[in-house]
C-alpha cells in the first residue's frame, strides 16, 4: 500500500529535499529527464538512434525536464526538434540551465501552429517512427490551457502526418489538474497518452477518472527521494508551511537535517489525526486477512452473515453475494426471503442457510440474535414501502448491536429517498455504502453535481474529495464504485483501490460483480473487520480474483476464486 500524492505534497517533498541539503534542483531535474528517456526505451525497445522526437517545453520546470530529455535522446542519437511555448529569459533557473544546455545542441523554435504545421509536413514526407513529448505543464498548471496550446496538443495526437506516433507526458498530460485527474477549462477530456512518466510516487490525479482512462501506460521513476523522509512530509499537508517557518529558524544558510526532521515530527504529531493521506490499494495485502483466518473454534467464531434478498425471480443477486459472503469466511451465511421465494431459494443454496423473513418486523425479531454479526442488504431488494420497511429495520435493529451492515443498489434508492433512513445510517457505527455513479447521484445529489461542474481552477474537487465529503455527510464508508473505486470514512481516511494499468480488469464490469462484492463486504464485517478495513479488503480482494481468473469472467466466478487467491497469499 503506498501513499498517492498531491502537487503541493510533492513540490513540500522536493524544496524539503533540496533545502536539506541532500540534492540540488538541477540534479533532479536531470534524473527527472533521464528517467523519462529510460521509460521510452524500455517500452519501445525497437526505438533508437536515427528515430524522431519532437519536444514541447513550456514556462515551467516540467518544461526543463523536456530540455533534459532532448538533450539525452540526441546524444543517444535521436532526430530531436524543440519546441518551446513561452518566454525562454523567464524560465525558472533550472529549467533555463538545460534550455542553454540544449541551445548548445540544437535550436528552439517558438511552438505556434506554423512551427509545428512545418515540422509535421517534413514528417510526412518522412517515415520515420516519432515520439512527441510532452513537457508544457506538470505539476503547476494553475488555470486553464490556451485554447490554442491545447489544439497544439490534442492536434499532434489527430494528424495523420505521423508515420508512427507516439506520445509521452512528463509527469502528466498538460492540461490536467494533477489532483484530481480532470482537465482545467472547457475540454472535458485529457490527450490520450501513450507513456506517462511521473516521479517519486504516483499522484491522485493519475488514479481517477477521467485521467486513468487517458492514460495507456504510468511509469513512476525514482528520482532518489529517500521513503522515510517523503512518508513523514506527506502525511503533514498543509502544515508544511508553518514547520519550514521553524526549521527555518534553526540554522543559517541551509536547514539541518535533524532541524528538519524535529520540526517534521512536531507537525506530524500535531496533524497525525487528520491523516490526509491517501492510500492505494495496489499490491497490498491485508495483515488482518492472516490473523482472522488463524482464529480457531466454533463456526459462530467467524461470523454470521445475512443477506437479504428480494422476491420470486429477484433472488440471484442475493444468492450471489452470499456465496461471496461464505467463500470470504464467514462462519455462516443465511439469504433471509419473503416467503414466497423460499422454494426458488431453497432448490438453489446448499452451504447457504435460507430463512423466510415476512416484512421489517419478523426481521426485527430475528435480530434479536446478537450472533448475526453482519448484514447485507439491496441487491434485487425491490424499492416498495416493504422493502423500505426491511431496510429500517436492519438500521433500527443494529445500531447498538456490534453489527456491520453493507447497503448497496436499492437500498441505497430507498435510504436516499428517505430523509429518516438517512438519519440512522448517521447514528449506525458500521454502515457501508456501495454505491456506483447513479446511486451516488441520488444519496449526494449536490455533491455529484459538483463533481460534474467544469473546474476552471485547481486543485480541482475530485472524486476522492467527493467520496470523502459523502462519507462524512452520511457519517458511513462510502466506498464509490467505479474501476477507480474510492473507499472513504467519516474520519477522512481514504484509499483508492485501482483496476487500472497493471490491474486493469475490464471483464469485471459484468452483471452481478457488484452483488459478490456487497457479501465480500458483508462476510469481512461478519469476521469482525472494522467498516473500512472491510471495505479495502473486499474491493482489493474483488480486483485480484478477477486478474486471477481472467477474461471470460462472470460474477460466480468471483467467489470462487478466493481459494485460489488465499492459496496464492499464504492464508
Ligand atoms: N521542483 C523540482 O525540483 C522538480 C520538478 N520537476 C518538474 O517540474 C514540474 C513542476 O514545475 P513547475 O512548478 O515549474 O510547474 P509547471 O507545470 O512546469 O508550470 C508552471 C509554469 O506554468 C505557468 N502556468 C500555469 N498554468 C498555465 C497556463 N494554463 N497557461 C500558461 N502558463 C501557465 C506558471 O505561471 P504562473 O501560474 O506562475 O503564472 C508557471 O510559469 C513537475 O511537473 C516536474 O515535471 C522535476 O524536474 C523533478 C524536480
Ligand atoms: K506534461
Amino acid at each position: 500500500m503506498t501513499e498517492l500524492l498531491t502537487a503541493a505534497q510533492m513540490r513540500a517533498i522536493e524544496e524539503a529535499a533540496i533545502a536539506s541539503g541532500a540534492v540540488t534542483g538541477l540534479e533532479l531535474m536531470e534524473r527527472a529527464g533521464r528517467g523519462v528517456v529510460e521509460a521510452i526505451v524500455e517500452e519501445w525497445p525497437e526505438l533508437g538512434p536515427g528515430c524522431r522526437a519532437v519536444v514541447l517545453s513550456g514556462p515551467g520546470n516540467n518544461g526543463g525536464d523536456g530540455f533534459v530529455v532532448a538533450r539525452l535522446l540526441w546524444e543517444a542519437g535521436w532526430d530531436v526538434e524543440v519546441f518551446l511555448y513561452g518566454d525562454a529569459s523567464r524560465l525558472p533557473a533550472d529549467a533555463r540551465v538545460n534550455y542553454e544546455r540544449w541551445c548548445e545542441r540544437g535550436e528552439v523554435v517558438a511552438l505556434s501552429d506554423e512551427t509545428l504545421f512545418r515540422s509535421r509536413a517534413n514528417t510526412s514526407a518522412d517515415d520515420r517512427e516519432c515520439i512527441v513529448i510532452d513537457a508544457l505543464f506538470g505539476t503547476g498548471l494553475s488555470r486553464p490551457l490556451d485554447r490554442d496550446v491545447g489544439m497544439h496538443l490534442s492536434g499532434t495526437r489527430s494528424t495523420g502526418s505521423f508515420a508512427f506516433m507516439k506520445l509521452v507526458a512528463v509527469d502528466c498530460p498538460s492540461g490536467v489538474c494533477i489532483d484530481s485527474g480532470r482537465v482545467l477549462g472547457q475540454q472535458n477530456v485529457p490527450t490520450a497518452t501513450d507513456l506517462c512518466v511521473t516521479f517519486h510516487r504516483a499522484k491522485i490525479g493519475h488514479y481517477v477518472t477521467p485521467l486513468v482512462d487517458a492514460i495507456s501506460k504510468l511509469v513512476i521513476v525514482d528520482i532518489g527521494l529517500e521513503e522515510d523522509f517523503s512518508s513523514k512530509i506527506s502525511r503533514i499537508g498543509e502544515g508544511f508551511g508553518s514547520m519550514f517557518e521553524i526549521a527555518a529558524q534553526g540554522g543559517a544558510g541551509a536547514i539541518r537535517e535533524e532541524a528538519l526532521s524535529e520540526a517534521m515530527h512536531g507537525a506530524y504529531e500535531t496533524l497525525a489525526e487528520r491523516d490526509g493521506a491517501v492510500r492505494l490499494l495496489e499490491a497490498w495485502f491485508p495483515d488482518e486477512l492472516g490473523k482472522a483466518a488463524a482464529i480457531g473454534g466454533h463456526k459462530y467464531a467467524h461470523g454470521h452473515a445475512l443477506i437479504h434478498s428480494g422476491g420470486v425471480g429477484r433472488g440471484g443477486a442475493a444468492r450471489m453475494a452470499a456465496r461471496g459472503a461464505l467463500r470470504i469466511g464467514a462462519g455462516l451465511v443465511t439469504v433471509g426471503c419473503p416467503p414466497g421465494a423460499l422454494q426458488e431459494n431453497a432448490g438453489a443454496l446448499d452451504a447457504v442457510m435460507l430463512r423466510s423473513v415476512a416484512d421489517g418486523e419478523a426481521l426485527r425479531e430475528m435480530l434479536g440474535d446478537a450472533r448475526i454479526s453482519a448484514i447485507g442488504i439491496g441487491p434485487g431488494l425491490g424499492t416498495g414501502a416493504r422493502e423500505a420497511g426491511l431496510v429500517r429495520a436492519v438500521l433500527d435493529a443494529s445500531a447498538d448491536a456490534k453489527r456491520g451492515v453493507v447497503l448497496d443498489a436499492d437500498a441505497l434508492t430507498l435510504v436516499a429517498q428517505d430523509e429518516s433512513l438517512f438519519d440512522l445510517c448517521r447514528s449506525h457505527r458500521s454502515v457501508v455504502m456501495t454505491p456506483h455513479a447513479g446511486e451516488f447521484a441520488r444519496l449526494f445529489p449536490d455533491i455529484a453535481k459538483r463533481l460534474e461542474e467544469q473546474p476552471m481552477s485547481g486543485p480541482a474537487y475530485s472524486k476522492v474529495d467527493a467520496a470523502r465529503e459523502a462519507a462524512a455527510r452520511a457519517g458511513c464508508v462510502v466506498l464509490f464504485k467505479g474501476p477507480d473505486t474510492v473507499i472513504a470514512s467519516p474520519e477522512g481516511h481514504c484509499s483508492v483501490n485501482s483496476a487500472a494499468y497493471d490491474r486493469a480488469a475490464p471483464w469485471l464490469a459484468t452483471a452481478g460483480s457488484g452483488d459478490v462484492l456487497t457479501g465480500f463486504i458483508a462476510g469481512l464485517l461478519a469476521r469482525g473487520f472494522g467498516p473500512m478495513q472491510a471495505a479495502e479488503t473486499a474491493a482489493w480482494l474483488h480486483v485480484e480474483c478477477a486478474l486471477s481468473f481472467g477474461p471470460g469472467l462472470i460474477a460466480e466466478d468471483l467467489p470462487e476464486e478466493l481459494p485460489t487467491m488465499f492459496r496464492a497469499l499464504g492464508v
